[in-house]
């Protein structure tokens, strides 16, 4: 197949070359020239994923009209906060009703929306499919085994997707939940947040294991809100993306988090940073979006507390602690 990989990030380049092993004609969109360059000269991508051989067949361009020329399957997967611009940016150039698979995550700050329908939006009258799940693009790029879930209102899109991806050591599953797979992708990162602060703090494996635990509660609260299936969380799109970035040291949101329980403020630590730490973002989105839905997050607003509110660590996880009591399951 001809396909288009829109965003040359980490995980962008990670799955432009899955799919490139996998014989398709990939075709890479990059906003930066010199990553272009880079691919396309010496097969790596030197600023997001380096020390990575590419497949020598691997292309690169920064010309929308000319990674969509003719493409069946494009993917999206450029930082939530440039989504919007750079989908509208595609829009024009992207082939009559071939499905779009969206890899981003996190939720618009606009209006609050997810990232297919970002996309959707953008780009209408296409399937579209939400790629989640836990999956860092290094050891995907290493062909490191990796499980992941390619969901859709579309049941030819998702298995499209699934049959374009998948390998020996890359295996999609489908799903039908897209609000669902897209929340659990989303609202993981501000868990992994919260984890890296108290793994910062020092605070012991017994509360990692709480944030985990009951931040899976919540999330799954505000995603049976938005019309979610409760089981979803408990796959890889929800429990599975949860795990990982909550304990993987790879995790850029976990290591955020783990500076900032070691002390430093949110300004320091994103200073010059190039990658996407999507979790500060949806902090803050994720609050909007439950308080618009009146759905209880505690530990979504203890981060927010922290992060935006200037509360040291420390009392923000005494102040979750203290809460009213309550049954475990109410
Ligand atoms: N890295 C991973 O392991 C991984 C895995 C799964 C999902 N994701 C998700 O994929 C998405 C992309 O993350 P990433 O890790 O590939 O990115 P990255 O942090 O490696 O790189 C940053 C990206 O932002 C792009 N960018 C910055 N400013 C831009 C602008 N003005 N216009 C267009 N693009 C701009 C850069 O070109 C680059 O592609 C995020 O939503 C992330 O959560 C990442
Ligand atoms: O490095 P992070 O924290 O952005 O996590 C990357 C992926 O989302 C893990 O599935």
């Amino acid at each position: 197949m001809k396909i288009a990989v829109i965003g040359a990030g980490a995980w962008g380049t990670a799955l432009a070359n899955l799919l490139s092993e996998n014989d398709h004609e990939v075709m890479l969109w990059a906003y930066e020239p010199d990553v272009v360059e880079s691919i396309n000269t010496h097969a790596e991508n030197r600023r997001f994923l380096s020390g990575v051989p590419l497949h020598p067949d691997l292309r690169a361009s920064g010309l929308e009209e000319q990674v969509l020329a003719g493409a069946e399957l494009a993917f999206f997967v450029a930082p939530s906060h440039v989504l919007r611009q750079v989908a509208a940016g595609c829009a024009k150039h992207v082939p009559a009703g071939i499905p779009l698979v969206v890899a981003t995550k996190g939720i618009d700050r606009e209006r609050l929306s997810l990232m297919t329908d970002v996309v959707a939006e953008e780009i209408p009258e296409h399937p579209i499919v939400a790629l989640s799940g836990p999956s860092f693009a290094l050891e995907v790029a290493n062909h490191l085994p990796t499980a992941i879930v390619a969901a859709s209102a579309d049941p030819d899109a998702a298995q499209l997707t699934q049959r374009a991806l998948s390998t020996s050591a890359f295996r999609v599953y489908t799903q039908s939940d897209v609000i669902g797979v897209e929340l659990g992708g989303a609202l993981k990162n501000v868990m992994a947040v919260a984890t890296g602060i108290a793994d910062g703090l020092q605070l012991g494996f017994n509360a990692r294991a709480a944030l985990i635990t009951r931040g899976l509660a919540e999330m799954t609260r505000l995603g049976v809100k938005l019309g979610a299936d409760p089981q979803t969380f408990a796959g890889l799109a929800g429990m599975g993306d949860l795990v990982l970035t909550c304990t993987g040291s790879l995790s850029r949101n976990r290591s955020v988090g783990l500076e900032i329980g070691r002390g430093a403020a949110l300004n320091e630590v994103l200073q010059g940073r190039e990658t996407v730490a999507e979790g500060v973002t949806t902090t803050e989105t994720a609050k909007r979006l439950a308080e618009q839905h009146g759905v209880e997050m505690p530990i979504v607003n203890a981060v927010h507390k922290v992060l935006f509110e200037r509360q040291p660590a420390r009392w923000a996880l005494v102040a979750l602690m203290t809460r009213d009591l309550k049954a475990e399951n109410a």
